[in-house]
């Protein structure tokens, strides 16, 4: 039976500025993402029955239709039956070491394994392009997870400008296990606080998402100035996020008090901070967990990558 076993990095948002509301409910964003090596693990294996079938081994997360990863092969299904009818179903089995609901992008990280795990299963022979839009009816942030990198990221979040790599980078995450904050709630909250401030003419939409293309964060990734991209570090959502989740906002305080450069990730409630060694790292997740000396929180080191879903195995 042919099998693929692909990696599916998360993300964390360098930035995330709220330009203005849609109208389709959406929100008009610039933002700035980056793939980290925190990955999940992700096995495809056709079948002969024409079904969907998935496992994963954490029991927060769905395995019925409500599972990205799920609606992603269905999507695959309904567009390409024939496909379907040649090969076979798919069974899918998520290994899942990225954070849940976390503001890391788990769901849609393991959603564009899945689109290009069936591209090959199936012999599709889809254009980056194609399975970028199709990553787009998935979620806002599926199609930068095709990809991966450094990238902006404009519109709902699906239009991608790649920026040059950064390397050598490291991150030290940490989340509350049982605490997830709602992305609908966030955006929600926010336009409900905020809404006022917006800007509604597309003019000045697209000049102040021209001012991040050419702005000071840019300047500073292309130059690799990591000290820079820490100070510039920005993200509008903590303005709703950290006022209502106080262990939200105390994490955050124990990073600041590292003297390292932190941000929520997302729409949370993961907070990180940006790193320059592994040592450096390792201290400052020691530091954090000594400081908040919680039995429910988790924390993590991970690097910069500069990759988004890569094939680790195959069987043909
Ligand atoms: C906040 C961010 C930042 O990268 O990520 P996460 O914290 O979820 O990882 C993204 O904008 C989330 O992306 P994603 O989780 O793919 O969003 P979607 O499934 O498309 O949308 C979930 C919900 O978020 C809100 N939403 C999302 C994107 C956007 N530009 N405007 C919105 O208002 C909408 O309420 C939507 O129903
Ligand atoms: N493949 C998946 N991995 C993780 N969560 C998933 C997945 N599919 C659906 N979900 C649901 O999506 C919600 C958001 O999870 P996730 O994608 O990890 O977070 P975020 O959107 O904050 O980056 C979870 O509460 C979970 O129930």
């Amino acid at each position: 039976m042919r099998s693929y076993s692909l990696i599916a990095p998360a993300k964390i948002n360098l930035y995330l500025e709220i330009l203005g509301d849609r109208a389709d409910g959406y929100h008009e964003l610039v933002m700035v993402l980056q793939s980290i090596d925190l990955a999940d693990q992700i096995d495809l294996r056709s079948i002969s029955t024409d079904t969907i079938r998935l496992h994963c081994d954490h029991p927060q997360v769905p395995v019925d239709k409500t599972n990205l990863a799920y609606r992603a092969a269905e999507l695959m299904a309904e567009l390409f039956p024939q496909a379907l009818a040649q090969y076979g179903g798919v069974e899918i089995t998520l290994h899942k070491r990225i954070p849940v609901a976390a503001g890391l992008a788990g769901g849609s990280t393991d959603a564009a394994a899945v689109l290009v795990g069936i591209d090959l299963l199936w012999n599709l022979g889809l254009t980056h392009s194609e399975l970028e839009e199709l990553g787009a009816k998935l979620g806002s942030d599926v199609p930068f997870c095709l990809a991966g990198a450094t990238a902006i990221a404009t519109g709902r979040g699906e239009q991608l400008s790649p920026l040059p790599d950064l390397d050598h980078i490291y991150v030290v995450l940490a989340k509350y296990r049982s605490l997830a904050v709602s992305t609908p709630w966030a955006y929600q909250t926010y336009r409900q606080q905020f809404g006022s401030s917006y800007v509604s003419d597309t003019v000045s939409l697209e000049s102040r998402s021209a001012r991040v293309h050419s702005g000071p964060l840019v300047n500073a990734i292309a130059r690799k100035d990591r000290a820079k991209i820490g100070q510039l570090l920005h993200n509008d959502l903590e303005k709703v996020v950290l006022p209502a989740y106080p262990q939200v906002l105390q994490l955050r305080e124990a990073f600041q008090s590292t003297g390292a450069a932190t941000m929520m990730s997302g729409s949370g409630p993961t907070v990180f901070a940006l790193v320059e060694s592994q040592v450096q790292a390792e201290q400052i997740k020691e530091q954090v967990k000594t400081i908040m000396n919680h039995p429910d929180l988790d924390l993590w080191v991970a690097r910069f990558c500069n990759t988004g879903i890569q094939v680790a195995s195959s069987v043909k």
